[in-house]
């Protein structure tokens, strides 16, 4: 055996693992589907979308924001999405003269309307830049569907949905996190724009 493919296994496993859990959670699999409906319904009431989170989370922001501003599967018109942490200027000014905690709270007040959708990601559940982002949205209001880790942080009670991956591993919850972001923004697309993935 060559020295890295236990390890390299061991990941793979533990990655089909936590996806198989998922797909064997009814309540999950429920919470998924409400998130289409409420996706959809958002888009088609005129309504934004906006995403954060920290690290591999924003990259995931920014990656699954783009699946519905740019296309996913087909040519359509662009939907209304956008990560909180794309403005370097505004992200470093703000985390400067006034702190981290406050880069999505703040520009989430300057954006956000009554309907709007945030999607909050983070494998902890703690960054408190997050958190401050969901009382903003709370305030609003602005529904928050939070993507977590199994034990949710301090998001546990916070969000409108929560959709907490069986994993403390954050790797692998952010594997996760972005089949279902995936799944939800195909979906989405399907049903608003009808065709058959
Ligand atoms: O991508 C990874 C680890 O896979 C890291 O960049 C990770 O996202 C960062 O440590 C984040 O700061 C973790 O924040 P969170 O998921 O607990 O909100
Ligand atoms: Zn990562």
């Amino acid at each position: 055996m060559r020295p890295y493919t236990e390890a390299i296994h061991k990941a793979f496993q533990e990655s089909i693992r936590v996806k198989t859990e998922i797909l064997h959670h009814p309540e999950l699999m429920t919470t998924i589907e409400e998130v289409v409906d409420l996706m959809v319904n958002t888009f088609r009431e005129g309504h934004r979308v906006y995403f954060c989170g920290n690290g591999g989370s924003a990259a995931d922001a920014q990656h699954l924001a783009a699946e519905f501003s740019g296309r996913f599967y087909i040519d359509r018109r662009p939907l209304p999405a956008e990560a909180l942490h794309c403005n370097t200027s505004y992200l470093t000014a703000v985390a400067n003269d006034y702190s981290y905690e406050e880069v999505y709270a703040r520009l989430l007040r300057a954006m956000a309307q009554p309907g709007d959708v945030l999607w909050a990601l983070s494998t902890s559940g703690n960054s408190r830049n997050v958190i401050r982002a969901i009382e903003i949205a709370q305030q609003i209001p602005v529904r928050v569907i939070g993507f977590t880790g199994r034990s949710g942080g301090a998001m546990k009670h916070m969000c409108d949905y929560l959709i907490k991956v069986p994993s403390d591993d954050t790797p692998r919850i952010q594997e996760a996190h972005m089949l279902i972001g995936h799944t939800i923004c195909q979906l989405t697309e399907q049903v608003l724009f009808g065709y058959d993935a």
